[in-house]
């Protein structure tokens, strides 16, 4: 008998026909998708001229998120022209359509990825696409998903199939003793530094090892939102009873005679023992410390009581170049410590870090605390549940009290194409998932770090070790 990864187990189990010799080219069946109004337009324009329907509409979400304003006081549409089209059409789309479409003011709307997973869309060995790069991270569940483009949201939309390229597998052993207060957005940040931006391209990256076991299934989610940033196109994590008891009762989760029956399932889930990887990685985290980035790429990061390096000690010309221009954007000198670098915003939010335990770890460190004068402070909430479960708890009068806005749901300063957007100059530390130039405006400059870290730096006015408080 063959034995087999997790990863291929759920591709062979959702393989119509394969058709290459080499079994890589396959028709596979996608169990479902999440279309957004800023990637999904021009499908939608293509099954209209070619007569189509959607196949199977309840397998369907959209999500307005990426373009719609965060603003306390939001209406319906957004005011710039383009947003406001974008959005209508897809509300357009989900009446001609027949599916579920959530704008502004439904109580479930929220980012795409936060809401597929709080609703139970998403459940242990699906394959899903969807027209976003950051879908991968439903692998936290032990699905297989991955970001697909137009033309293939269009052959989704049209017959519940796509056609797959077979990816690698790949395996990263996460081990080591876990410091105090390294979260899982430090862990991720100092996975993507050990593989390089580009170090799993073509691969799909199975997370295991004690660390990860030992993960909340939203820590999880970070970690898999994540492996995007090292050009995995897909990462998974074998689902266990913390998976199970995460999705139990939830909206679309399967309920009653069908869950004990699809739990069965679910804990067959697992690579074989003996399963072949084509890379095998391990990596240990004893005496990791909280992190935070100081380039603009996720990898370009280090620990806070790091300092940030020279690129003249670098050999590899091409990385002393990257180098170079990271620091010369970012406005910092080789060799600087990272710790004590003011910071004029902080922000809170996008599918890395803004759902519940989110905001109550970043509550925790504001509490009784005000921000650092001069310092401007967002927090935008991954859903709209999300956002209700934090004001049930108070979590939302200690950001308020502290000098934070408490906003409504959507991508927001994730990538500021939504009118939430910071001016040239502005240092931001950012719990969101890239750092890239301009991500959050012209000139602006982004740091990665965890809730924890971001609203610590927020009442200091500048980048602070969490451990210190
Ligand atoms: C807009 C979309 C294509 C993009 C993605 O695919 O990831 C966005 O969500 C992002 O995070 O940059
Ligand atoms: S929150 Fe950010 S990373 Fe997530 S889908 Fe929106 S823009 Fe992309």
């Amino acid at each position: 008998m063959t034995t087999k990864t997790l990863y291929d187990k759920i591709v062979d189990l959702h393989t119509i026909e394969k058709l290459s010799a080499d079994g890589i080219e396959r028709l596979v069946y996608i169990d479902r998708t999440v279309v957004n109004e800023y990637t999904s337009p021009q499908a939608f324009s293509l099954l209209r001229e070619n007569g189509l329907k959607v196949w199977r509409p309840s397998a369907t979400l959209g999500t307005i998120d990426h373009v719609n304003s965060s603003a306390p006081d939001r209406t319906e549409f957004p005011a710039e022209e383009n947003a406001c089209t974008q959005v209508k059409y897809l509300i357009k789309n989900g009446s001609d359509f027949d599916f579920e479409v959530l704008n502004n003011g439904n109580p479930k709307q929220g980012i795409e990825h936060v809401v597929m997973v709080e609703r139970g869309k998403v459940l242990p060995g699906m394959l899903i696409g969807a027209g976003d790069s950051h879908t991968a991270m439903y692998g936290a569940l032990g699905a297989v998903a991955y970001g697909i483009g137009t033309s293939d949201i269009y052959h989704y939309l049209a017959t519940s199939t796509l056609r797959y390229k077979k990816l690698k597998n790949m395996r990263v052993r996460v081990t080591g003793v876990r410091g105090i207060s390294v979260t899982a957005k430090d862990i991720v940040l100092f996975i993507v530094k050990k593989l390089g931006a580009g170090g799993c391209t073509g691969h799909c990256v199975e997370l295991c090892g004690p660390v990860i076991r030992d993960l909340s299934v939203e820590e999880r989610l970070t970690l898999c939102n994540m492996a995007v940033e090292c050009a995995a196109r897909s990462s998974i994590i074998a689902p266990d009873q913390k998976v199970f008891d995460y999705l139990e009762g939830r909206e679309f989760a399967p309920s009653g005679e069908m869950w004990p029956k699809a739990v069965e399932f679910w804990k067959t889930l697992k690579s074989d023992e003996d399963a072949v990887f084509d890379k095998d990685v391990e990596i240990d985290i004893t005496g990791l410390e909280p992190s935070v980035t100081w380039g603009t790429s996720p990898d370009q990061n280090c620990s806070i009581s790091e300092s940030i390096p020279d690129p003249a000690s670098i050999s590899d010309p091409k990385i002393r170049a990257d180098y170079e221009r990271a620091l010369n954007y970012m406005g910092l000198g080789a060799g600087q410590k990272i710790k004590g670098l003011p910071i004029t915003h902080a922000f809170i939010g996008s599918c890395t870090n803004s759902r519940i335990e989110d905001l109550r770890a970043a509550a925790e460190v504001l509490k009784g605390k005000k921000l650092a004068p001069g310092v401007k402070a967002f927090v935008v909430p991954g859903s709209t549940q999300v956002r209700v479960q934090a004001e049930k708890e108070g979590i939302d009068k200690i950001f308020k009290d502290a000098g934070w806005e408490w906003r409504n749901s959507g991508c927001s300063l994730c990538l500021a194409m939504n009118g939430d957007i910071l001016g040239a100059g502005d240092r931001c530390i950012s719990a969101t998932n890239r750092n890239f130039e301009g991500r959050q405006g012209v000139q602006t400059r982004t740091h990665l770090a965890s809730p924890a870290m971001v609203a610590l730096a927020s009442v200091k006015g500048f980048i602070a070790d969490i451990r210190e408080e």
